[in-house]
């Protein structure tokens, strides 16, 4: 049977792939409905035209016209502005593919969680700055969740939710990113191209960032709580360079089960895709003489204090963690602009933190919609502030 599908951030890391397996399916598995991007008008028409969609969403509403002409001549329904991504995302399909970045995809993954789509969550911010009410409108509205992140779709994998008190904890892995030898000194000048260049995975510019700092660890440690429902305290983070292993789950007996592969995020996304079946996927498979070792480490947070904030916003709970990644996406976005040197972004994320740790509010963790955009409003204006101040 076909199955309707859309997908938010198509133009971007994850969107690519996703379409890349798509366009490797069987003719009529798959029927695309939406695609949205940000500003990347020609990749986005040239998908669009390619996969037949119903309808694309561009969110920046000074590109429309220019998508309007670049699809004039095609049945196809053109959405602008972040209200128009929302509207696509609400079309009811079967699946939706949630891989816009920051908490920008908050609301239109917010609209597909409504609508009762199953959707495929690669947009980790979501539930860091939302979790609250994003699992709210998941239960509410008795959606079918799926982790895309590799470490979540690992541990979704290989998790027993039919005894889950037989969990004792969740163990994350990080590969350590593009710094984990590098001195707290020799941090200070590193530039934007190294902080780019991670030695095993190719994504997007913002996750790259947030995996040097250690912050995607934070974030996914975040994201870890929310989707499966556990305390700060059991869930663990190991350094393993070699990102063989994508995560691993301990149980109360002492077996320790783990979900291993290539480093393509195309195994957890055609995870998704083909859900509650396997998909075929080009992903290489794993020569294990090939591996060699495979090694773990203690994460450094003296060197990465991002992970220990992230950490502390869990346990702090309110608006700790809407703060912290509003915070960090302004900086992350200062660093990528020469605006700021790398060790400023956690700086800048932690004095965000302390300023907004005393407003009234900030330890509410009701999940109002309205205070998670207060925060995140006032989280980006004291990180540029800071920034301009430096
Ligand atoms: N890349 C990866 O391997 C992994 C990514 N993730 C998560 O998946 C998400 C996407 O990451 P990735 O694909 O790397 O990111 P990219 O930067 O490569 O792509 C982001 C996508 O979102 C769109 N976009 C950007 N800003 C906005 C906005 N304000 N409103 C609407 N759309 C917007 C972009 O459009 P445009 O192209 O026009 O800018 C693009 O389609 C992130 O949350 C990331 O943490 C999780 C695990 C692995
Ligand atoms: C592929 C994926 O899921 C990324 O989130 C990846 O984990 C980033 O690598 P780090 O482990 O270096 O953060
Ligand atoms: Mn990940």
């Amino acid at each position: 049977m076909t199955r309707r599908i859309s997908v938010l951030g198509s133009t971007g890391s994850i969107g690519l792939s996703t379409l890349d397996l798509l366009e490797r399916a069987q003719p009529g598995e798959f029927k695309v409905v939406g695609l949205s991007a940000n500003r990347n008008v020609s990749r986005l028409a040239r998908q669009a035209i390619q996969f037949d969609a119903d309808c694309v969403a561009i969110a920046d509403e000074t590109c429309a016209a220019e998508l309007k002409s670049a699809l004039s001549g095609h049945d196809i329904d053109i959405l602008s502005g972040p209200d128009g991504v929302t509207e696509m995302a609400e079309r009811p399909v079967d699946i939706t593919m949630a891989a816009i970045v920051g908490a920008a995809g908050l609301p239109p993954t917010l609209a597909a969680v409504s609508q009762g789509n199953t959707v495929a969550l690669a947009n980790k911010e979501c539930l860091v700055c939302a979790g609250a009410t994003f699992m709210t409108a998941v239960k509410r509205h008795k959606t079918t969740l799926l982790p895309v992140d590799s470490e979540h779709n690992a541990i979704f994998q290989v998790l027993d939710r039919d005894r889950p008190a037989g969990v004792r904890r969740l163990i994350l892995t990080a590969s350590g990113g593009p710094f984990r030898e590098t001195s707290l000194d020799d941090l200070q000048r590193v530039t934007r191209e190294d902080a780019l260049a991670h030695p095993v995975w190719s994504m997007g510019s913002k996750i790259s960032i947030d995996s040097a700092t250690l912050m995607n660890k934070g974030l996914e440690l975040i994201e870890a709580a929310w989707l499966f429902d556990r305390p700060s305290h059991e869930i663990d983070v190991v350094i393993h360079p070699q990102s063989v292993i994508h995560s691993m789950v301990e149980y109360v007996d002492g077996s320790v089960l783990s979900q291993m592969g290539s480093p393509d995020m195309r195994t957890p996304i055609a995870y998704a895709l083909g859900w509650p079946n396997r998909m075929e996927t080009p992903v290489a498979p794993l020569n294990f003489p090939e591996l060699g070792a495979l090694t773990f480490f203690k994460p450094d947070l003296v060197r990465f204090p991002a992970l220990r904030l992230a950490r502390e916003a869990l346990e702090a709970g309110g608006q700790a963690a809407c703060v912290l990644n509003a915070a960090n996406e302004v900086a992350v976005e200062a660093f990528l602009q020469g605006r700021i040197a790398f060790l400023d972004i956690a700086k800048t994320c932690e004095l965000a933190l302390e300023k907004l740790s005393a407003e009234s509010d900030f330890a509410c963790s009701s999940g109002a919609m309205q205070s998670v955009m207060h925060f995140d409003g006032l989280a980006r204006a004291a990180a540029n502030e800071h920034i301009v101040n430096l």
